[in-house]
């Protein structure tokens, strides 16, 4: 079960502005979130809406042949994934959740020369797979890499460097498709209707986390439950009702949406959660054209860690902060604090175990927060495991199209990060963008 407690939303009571009521709101809401249901369901058939990540976790074809490639993998003990944004963070942060028991992913997702080179000298070519993740196959870090892992792949096994190597990316777009084809590489898709931060449950995040030995079929049975609720009426509708608190808290001036895991597992959850929201949401136009400039900044962090270096800031700062926390209910594995003499003003934990403590922090933190007036809900995973992972996915990515129906913005572009690309373009002297490089030049960047 993926639940979520509302209960702390409420504490705008205590304030004027602040927060929402909010029994009171998803009431009045109702209509206009189902609206936003129908809208997106009636789009998620056109290929032009974007919206082909809905039906992800319906792909059994794609999970069989990726899993089915996965098995076929002797002797690969270790896979360099070059992908970067969407490329890279959902199946990162899935990983760090979930991975171990298969090949190791090592992840290259910036261009830094002595982190890249250090990992390479750190492999073994022959038990190395690379997987090159691009949905344009044109990014310029993800190629660089690429060119740099061809080199140290060819450098090493010769002609046999064809085998280890496998290319994900768009059916058509970009240079990787038509460099699979004429070296017969092995080659996976990502559907043309699925942007890159919504590709998690295609090949982008499925291939490797197979390889990395993850249930990939739990991750989309998860994924499926959020979709059943995302079809559902506003009162059971849990992405429409978590997209409606994120929105109202924008409204009502909190601005900052942070996204809090009581788990270290969990850690890199908040980074993907950061490009999913950050690409989608953070808008100059609305649909009709209008300058709006919305979007919730998201802000990454980790409990109870960060309890000892952001809590202060969210609990006595600025009311500018919706705090999401997710929780699990059942560890895997626990500790219990055993008792030491000379140490019994810690009686308080002697006999209680590492998860009790865990647990009672989080519920301590999210109760501090609503005493202060700071609104918070909790997403409560029963265990972290692939099916709760794989929905606790979908749902976030479900609550962020619904918000981009409540904002009025398209959800599923990024116009925002296209200059800063063609100007990396013109510093390095690629054709076609001379007038953009006299441009820098006449302004003085330099790389
Ligand atoms: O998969 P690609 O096309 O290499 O893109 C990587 C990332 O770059 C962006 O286009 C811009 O940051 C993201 O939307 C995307 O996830």
């Amino acid at each position: 079960m993926l639940q979520v407690d509302f209960s702390n939303l409420d504490a705008s009571r205590i304030g004027p502005d602040q927060g929402v009521e909010w029994s009171r709101e998803l009431e009045a809401a109702a209509p206009r979130l189902e609206a936003a249901r129908d809208a997106l369901w009636e789009r998620a058939g056109d290929p032009a809406a974007m919206l082909g990540w809905v039906h992800l976790p319906e792909a059994t074809d794609v999970l069989r042949s990726v899993q089915r490639f996965a098995l076929a993998q002797e002797g690969v003990r270790d896979v360099l994934v070059l992908g970067i944004g969407g490329s890279a963070l959902g199946a990162k942060a899935l990983d760090a959740a979930l991975g171990g028991s298969g090949a190791r992913l090592h992840f290259v997702d910036n261009v830094e020369p002595e982190p890249v080179a250090a990992l390479l000298d750190r492999l073994d070519p022959a038990a190395t797979l690379v997987n090159v993740i691009s949905k344009s196959g044109t990014t310029a870090e993800t190629m660089a890499a690429f060119l740099i892992a061809l080199d140290w792949l060819r450098r090493a096994l010769g002609p046999r460097w064809k085998d280890r190597v496998v290319v994900t990316t768009d059916p058509e777009r970009g240079v990787l498709r038509p460099y699979a084809e004429r070296h017969g590489l092995v080659a996976f898709e990502i559907p043309p209707d699925v942007g890159g931060r919504f590709s998690v449950f295609s090949p982008v995040g499925l291939l490797p986390l197979a390889l990395a030995g993850v249930d990939v079929a739990g991750l989309l049975a998860g994924a499926r439950m959020a979709g059943a609720l995302a079809r559902a009426d506003a009162a059971g509708n849990l992405p429409a009702q978590t997209a409606l608190a994120q929105y109202l808290a924008w409204r009502k001036g909190q601005r900052i949406s942070v996204l809090m895991p009581y788990s270290t597992r969990l850690a890199l959850l908040p980074a993907w959660f950061v490009q999913l929201h950050a690409e989608s949401l953070g808008k100059a136009y609305d649909r009709s054209g209008s300058r709006v400039h919305v979007g919730p900044t998201p802000l990454a962090a980790v409990g109870a860690t960060d309890q000892h270096a952001q809590v202060q800031l969210f609990r006595e700062g600025p009311f500018d902060k919706l705090v999401v926390f997710v929780r699990h209910q059942q560890a895997d594995r626990d500790l219990t604090l055993p008792a030491e003499e000379g140490l019994e003003e810690l009686g308080y934990l002697f006999g209680k175990s590492l998860f009790q403590l865990l647990r009672a922090e989080a519920a301590a933190t999210a109760h501090a927060l609503a005493e202060a007036r700071r609104p918070n809900y909790t997403i409560v995973l029963e265990q972290i495991d692939a099916y709760h992972l794989g929905w606790l996915l979908q749902h976030l990515m479900w609550q962020t199209a619904f918000l981009g129906e409540l904002f009025d913005v398209n959800a599923f572009d990024q116009p925002g990060v296209e200059l800063g690309k063609r100007y990396t373009y013109a510093l390095l002297g690629r054709p076609g963008y001379e007038e953009l490089a006299a441009e820098l030049a006449r302004a003085g960047v330099e790389p």
